[in-house]
């Protein structure tokens, strides 16, 4: 296996508007990480989110997926690096309301022409959702509609996930639940994790902890 981490970011920045949003920000994200980015409202943990993700690309510096560019390649090898190696958990889950569950989490599999329901039962007992397969978004509940959401990041077994504010709108209950699911997702598959959120309460459970100002990132 290559020696490149999964996921970098060399000397990126990002202008919105007027303002620098991220200032050469740096930072490299290993295998085994489990990595949370935490910052005030405004600083730029939205287009970090993207930036990592390969949907927004800086206006300069680099970002990697295992030493691969992800400027330096075609549109066409870029949506093929996100999927294969990026699961993303929206803030908003961006489920689609019209397909059920299970077709939700299996659009990415279909996007990729590689439908692999074994995979999906997996991910779907593991989650402890496989009971809603056949309901539809609208049916469920925040949480629930969380694990979905993270069943469908899965989906391609990816190397990273990230996930954008997961636990914002939720309870605490719901909170420790989506953690404790994220968490061993992360042990289970082998999934490195980054997560970046406001939520004061997600703190001490990751090892790995950064703070987003200024436009760049300072390890806490
Ligand atoms: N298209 C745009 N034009 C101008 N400014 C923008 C644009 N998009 C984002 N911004 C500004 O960039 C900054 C960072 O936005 P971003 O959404 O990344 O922050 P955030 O940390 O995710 O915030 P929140 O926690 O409130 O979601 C904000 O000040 C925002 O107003």
């Amino acid at each position: 296996m290559s020696d490149d981490p999964v996921l970098a970011a060399r000397d990126v920045s990002v202008v919105r508007g007027d303002r620098r949003v991220l200032d050469g920000l740096s930072v490299e994200i290993p295998d085994d990480a489990r990595v949370l980015v935490r910052g005030e409202s405004g600083a730029g943990k939205s287009t970090l989110f993207e930036v990592l993700g390969l949907l927004t690309t800086p206006d300069s510096g680099a970002v990697e997926v295992r030493g691969t560019d992800a400027a330096a390649v075609s549109e066409r090898e870029r949506a093929a690096l996100r999927r294969d190696h990026l699961g993303f958990v929206f803030q908003s889950f961006r489920l689609v309301d019209d397909l059920t569950a299970y077709e939700n989490a299996r659009a990415p599999q279909e996007h990729a022409g590689d439908v692999d329901e074994a995979w999906l039962d997996t991910l779907f007992d593991r989650l402890d959702i496989a009971d809603l397969a056949d309901r539809t978004p609208p049916t469920l509940s925040g949480g629930e509609r969380q694990r979905v959401a993270i069943a469908r990041a899965l989906a391609n077994r990816p190397s990273v996930v990230l996930a954008d504010e997961p636990t914002g709108q939720l309870d605490p209950e719901t909170t420790d639940a989506v953690l404790e699911t994220l968490f061993s997702v992360h042990e289970t598959f082998d999934t490195a994790l980054v997560v970046v959120s406001h939520d004061p309460r997600l703190g001490e459970r990751f090892p790995d902890r950064y703070a987003l100002g200024d436009g760049g990132l300072r390890a806490e």
